[in-house]
C-alpha cells in the first residue's frame, strides 16, 4: 500500500494574520474562510475578534454604543496606548463630540455644496484625459497618469491648499492608514517620516496656510460662528487631508480596474453615461478600497453565541462583508446590472464617509471624461499592488486603450 504523504494542514484559522504580506496582496481567500468559520471569529495572534460577513458587520457599524471608535479605530487601544496622532475628531470620536465636527463637515461636503465644483472637475478631467490620450498614446499606466493624477489636481485645491509640499498627501495618507493596524514592516517603513509628514500636514492646516474659497476655510468660517471651536478648527481639515486622498486614487484605480477586466461593463457605460455613479459605488463594493476597520466594546456582548468582554477590539472586514455571498448574488462578479445600495464600502451609520459625495464628483468627472474618449479599455500586464494595512491599493495599472 503506498504512503499517502501527509498534506500539511492549513493553520488554524485563528492563527491567520490579516496584515500579513500574502493576505493583504490576495485577501479574498481569508476573506472566505473567515466567513465560513462563523459569524465571529477569534484570532489570537491580535487578541480581536473578526466579524467577516455583511449581516455582522453591518450590525456593528450602526451599533456605535456598544460598538465605539472613540478608543481608536485601530488595532491601537486609546484606552490604555497612547495614539500616534491627537485622535480624528469624528473618526475617532463618539457622541456627543462627534456631533458637532460631524455637522459641520456633513453641510461642507454636501452634494448641494460640492454642485460649485462640478463644472470645474469636469472640465479638468477632460483635459486630463485630452493630455494622457497625446502624450502617452495607446498604453500607459493608468493609475499614475488618471487614478493618482486627477484627485491630486483638484481636491488640494478645493481645501484651498497652497501649491508647496503636495507631494506629501499622499504618503501621510498611506502612513496614517497604515497606522490602523499592528506595528508590522509597513508601519515601520514609515516611522522615519512620521515627524516630518506630521509637521508639514499640520501647518496646512492653519487658517492663514489656506485659501479664502475652499473646504478648509469654510471649516474656519464654522469656528467664526461658533459651530467649532478654533481649537477643533485645524483638526477637522486634517481629517480632510487624511481621509480624501489615497482613498479616492485607490477608488478610481478599482473602478479603472474593474472596467480592464470586465469590457462589457465598458461598453454598457459608453452607452450609458450616467451609470458612472453608480459603477463606482459597484467598484467601490467589489474592491473595497478601505479594506478593515476596528471597533471596541463598550460593554460585555454576545454576538451570535461568542461572548466579546468590554475593552475588546472587534476587526471588521468591510472587504469581505462586500463580496458576502449571503447578501451579494454572485458577489465576485463586477456588474453594472447590479444595485450596490447598501455596501458598506463607505461604512455604515453615524460615521459613514462624510466624504462620499466627494469621490462620487471625482469618479463621475474622470469615468464620463475618459468613457467619452475611450472605446476600448483593457490590461496590457500584471497590475501590481501596493500594500497597506487598512488599504486596498495599487502601484501600477497597465493599460491599453482604442481611442474615439
Ligand atoms: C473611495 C473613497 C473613499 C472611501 C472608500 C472612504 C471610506 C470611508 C469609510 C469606510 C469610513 C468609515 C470609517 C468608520 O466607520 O470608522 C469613512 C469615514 C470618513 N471619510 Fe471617507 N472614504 C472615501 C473618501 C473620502 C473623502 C474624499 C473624504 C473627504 C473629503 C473622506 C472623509 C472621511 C471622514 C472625515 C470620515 C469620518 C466620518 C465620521 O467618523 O463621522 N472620505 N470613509
Ligand atoms: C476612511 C478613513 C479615514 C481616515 C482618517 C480620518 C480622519 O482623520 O478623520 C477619517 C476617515
Amino acid at each position: 500500500m503506498t504512503e499517502t504523504a501527509a498534506v500539511p494542514a492549513s493553520p488554524p484559522i485563528s492563527d491567520a494574520d490579516p496584515f500579513a504580506a500574502e493576505h493583504l496582496e490576495h485577501p479574498e481567500p481569508l476573506h472566505r474562510r473567515l466567513r465560513e468559520a462563523g459569524p465571529v471569529v477569534r484570532l489570537s495572534r491580535y487578541d480581536v475578534h473578526a466579524l467577516a460577513r455583511h449581516q455582522e458587520v453591518h450590525a456593528a457599524l450602526v451599533d456605535w454604543q456598544t460598538f465605539q471608535s472613540g478608543a481608536g479605530v485601530g488595532l491601537a487601544n486609546f484606552r490604555n496606548e497612547k495614539p500616534w496622532r491627537p485622535p480624528s475628531l469624528l473618526l475617532e470620536a463618539d457622541p456627543p463630540h462627534h456631533d458637532a465636527p460631524r455637522r459641520v463637515l456633513r453641510e461642507i461636503l454636501a452634494p448641494l455644496a460640492l454642485r460649485r465644483l462640478r463644472e470645474t472637475w469636469q472640465t479638468v478631467a477632460e483635459e486630463l484625459v485630452e493630455t494622457v490620450l497625446v502624450e502617452r498614446g495607446r498604453e500607459f499606466d493608468a493609475f499614475e497618469a488618471l487614478a493618482q493624477a486627477f484627485p491630486l489636481r483638484v481636491f488640494p485645491d478645493a481645501v484651498g491648499l497652497g501649491p508647496h509640499g503636495r507631494e506629501n498627501l499622499l504618503p501621510y495618507g498611506n502612513m496614517a492608514f497604515n497606522a490602523f493596524g499592528p506595528r508590522n514592516a509597513l508601519v515601520e517603513s514609515d516611522a522615519h517620516r512620521v515627524a516630518d509628514l506630521s509637521a508639514w500636514v499640520n501647518a496646512q492646516c492653519a487658517r492663514e496656510a489656506l485659501s479664502e474659497d475652499g473646504f478648509g476655510a469654510r471649516i474656519w468660517a464654522a469656528a467664526d460662528r461658533g459651530d467649532l471651536t478654533r481649537a477643533q478648527a485645524p483638526l477637522v481639515v486634517r481629517s480632510l487631508l487624511t481621509a480624501g486622498v489615497d482613498t479616492t486614487v485607490h477608488g478610481l484605480a478599482a473602478a479603472l480596474y474593474a472596467f480592464a477586466t470586465h469590457p462589457e461593463q465598458w461598453q454598457r457605460l459608453r452607452a450609458r453615461p450616467e451609470l458612472a455613479r453608480t459603477a463606482f459605488d459597484e467598484a467601490v463594493r467589489w474592491q473595497s478600497p478601505v479594506q478593515t476597520f476596528f471597533r471596541t466594546a463598550t460593554t460585555d456582548v454576545d454576538i451570535a453565541g461568542t461572548r466579546i468582554r468590554e475593552g475588546g477590539k472587534i476587526l471588521m472586514f468591510l472587504g469581505s462583508a462586500n463580496r458576502d455571498p449571503e447578501r451579494w448574488p454572485e458577489p465576485d462578479r463586477f456588474d453594472l446590472t447590479r444595485d450596490p445600495s447598501g455596501h458598506v464600502g463607505f461604512g455604515m451609520g453615524i460615521h459613514q464617509c462624510v466624504g462620499q459625495h466627494v469621490a462620487r464628483l471625482e469618479a463621475e468627472s474622470l469615468l464620463t471624461a475618459l468613457a467619452r474618449r475611450v472605446t476600448h479599455l483593457e490590461l496590457v500586464g500584471e497590475p501590481r499592488r501596493h500594500l497597506n494595512n487598512t488599504l486596498r491599493s495599487w502601484a501600477s495599472l497597465p493599460v491599453r486603450i482604442r481611442p474615439a
